[in-house]
């Protein structure tokens, strides 16, 4: 290996990630996500699967059309409609990818597609094919890799490479390989496959048998030069493998791995903790890299240890992956123009003039209480302007919760209904359980509440509390947010803000009806 050979790092965090249950995501958090990944340098952005749903397609758009240093990618089966829906979703992009696939293993093909091996290959040659005619860069991946037979690999790859393909993924969909093995693999068909130099080796594992990480970087040792990867190792059952820890095991071990991705490994904290907020999903605190403790000494030797030599006991610093860089961007005595400006460094562009003063009142009011406010809490706000500008049909006036040793908590709410103001009460076995008691109690929205978590946005008690509430009702799941130094308030707003995104859902099906 060469020292300047390069690995890719392609992130499926839109995509695959989504496929998490109950991680789906609007297309206004997917373009947070998708510039997070931009700033972090990361080189391909799977932003979605262009023919799953019209909103999939307008996100994938949005995307592709906002995102300049990182090329924006659509997966699409091996189906003339899906790689026409991804090319037509991806026509502005800077640089943009069609993503294409079809199931190579015995069981795939026999019992899902009903298809001969003869059948799949003429497939993924027309798929491969037309999906060059509509863009210059064309991936093929073979379903199932992991349990697909070695022959038919090397026979369905060569011929995709032949029809055009410039990036083969060998996915692990189910997460059954071993390391060992799976590399194996992968060198030999670079070995055996004619036409393998016309094409980069790419991997993709799942972790189902948590080996999702140390099957993609085996590959890598055997010649795959791009990964497949999620922040925070979201994906579709047990997830993908994460970025971060790929990315930080190819830098610390570059005397192993003798090659270089180009992330900025500064921003990995920040996109973890973004997805996470998005997503509802907490990481948890012994997670590698981006876990709370992933760099705190708790015993004695230890400490001892890293006080006189820090690399005793770790072998990165917390700064290079992007803790510690909550910098106080702003205070109370900021202007305008400073605010405007942090907004565009943090990628971030609000539609109006008006929301730019919702969102600096917003800062201003939080500058107040909280005394430094860091870039997480300016992202967190600037969400909260934009939901209350969009069309909101619920929306928080006031609450008062009494909770107090040795008595029910109670909580009395108003909230604006389509221009109307409405009052209740409700006890409940806590102050968040009697506020969104009080909550049902007016909108008697007859979902059920799936999943709530609060985390705090930044270090400190003043620091705010942001909370995530998943509803479900009749098969569809939101994932609301809020935040608020108050978490009874937070949680009142991300409640609300759950309702906000049924209703809208409800009224794009249901043009007539109001509520959710
Ligand atoms: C391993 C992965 O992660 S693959 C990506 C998984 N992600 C998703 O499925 C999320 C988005 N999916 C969807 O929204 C829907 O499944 C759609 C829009 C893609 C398709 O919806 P539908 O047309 O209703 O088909 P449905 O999902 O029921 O079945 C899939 C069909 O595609 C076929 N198919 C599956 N994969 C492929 C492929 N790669 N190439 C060609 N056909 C395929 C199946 O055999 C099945 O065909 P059949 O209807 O003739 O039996
Ligand atoms: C569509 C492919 C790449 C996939 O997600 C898988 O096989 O896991
Ligand atoms: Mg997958």
């Amino acid at each position: 290996m060469s020292a300047t050979e390069k690995l890719i790092i392609f992130d499926t965090t839109l995509r695959d990630g989504e496929q998490s249950p109950g991680a789906s995501m609007t297309q206004e958090e997917k373009l947070r996500i998708a510039k997070a990944l931009e700033r972090m340098q990361v080189d391909v952005i799977e932003a979605g699967f262009a023919i799953a749903s019209q909103g999939d397609f307008e996100s994938v758009k949005a995307v592709a059309e906002s995102i300049k240093d990182s090329r924006v990618c659509s997966l699409a089966r091996a189906v003339d409609a899906d790689i026409d829906r991804a090319g037509e979703a991806l026509k502005n992009a800077t640089a943009g990818r069609i993503h294409t696939f079809i199931a190579t293993s015995p069981i795939h093909m026999e019992f899902k597609l009903r298809m001969s091996p003869d059948q799949v290959v003429e497939q993924a040659v027309k798929a491969v094919t037309r999906a060059r005619n509509l863009c210059d860069d064309v991936e093929f991946s073979c379903e199932d890799a992991g349990r697909s037979e070695i022959d038919f690999l090397c026979r369905v790859i060569e011929a995709a490479i032949d029809a055009g393909a410039r990036t083969i993924n060998i996915p692990d969909t189910v997460g059954y390989a071993m390391p060992q093995q799976y590399g194996d693999t992968i060198r030999q068909l670079i070995e055996r496959i004619p036409n393998s130099d016309k094409a980069i080796f790419s991997v993709h594992c799942h972790n189902d048998l948590g080996l999702a990480v140390a099957n993609s970087l085996a590959a890598v040792t055997c010649g795959a030069r791009q990964v497949e990867c999620t922040i925070n190792g979201l994906g579709e059952r047990a997830g993908n493998a994460s970025l971060e820890e790929i990315v930080m095991a190819v830098k610390t071990r570059a005397d192993f791995f003798n090659i270089e991705t180009g992330i900025n490994t500064r921003e990995i904290v920040p996109a973890s903790r973004l997805v996470s907020s998005i997503t509802g999903f907490p990481v948890q605190p012994n997670k590698a890299i981006v876990g709370a403790n992933a760099f705190a000494h708790e015993s004695g030797i230890h400490q001892d240890g890293v006080i006189k030599h820090r690399e005793t006991y770790e072998i990165m610093k917390a700064e290079d992956v992007g803790w510690n860089a909550n910098r106080m961007v702003l205070g109370k005595h900021s202007g305008r123009n400073a605010f405007r400006g942090r907004l565009d460094e943090l990628g971030i562009s609000l539609k109006s003039e008006q929301e730019l003063n919702d969102a600096f009142q917003r800062f201003k009011d939080l500058a107040d209480k909280k005394h430094e406010i860091f870039d997480e809490d300016i992202q967190a706000l600037v969400s909260d302007t934009q939901k209350a500008t969009e069309n909101e049909l619920y929306s928080l006036v006031s609450l008062s919760v009494c909770s107090q040793t040795g008595e029910v908590p109670n909580a009395t709410i108003v909230l604006n209904i389509g221009n109307e103001e409405q009052r209740s009460q409700s006890e409940g076995a806590g102050p968040v359980d009697a506020t969104f008691k009080a909550i049902e109690r007016i909108v008697s929205s007859g979902t059920s509440l799936e999943l709530y978590n609060v985390s705090a946005i930044t270090s400190g008690t003043d620091s705010q509390g942001e909370v995530t509430v998943r509803l479900e009702k009749g098969g569809r799941i939101v994932n609301g947010h809020g935040s608020d130094i108050d978490i009874v308030a937070a949680s009142a707003k991300a409640y609300l803000n759950a309702l906000n995104l049924l209703s809208a859902e409800t009224q794009k099906a249901h043009p007539q009806t109001s509520g959710v």
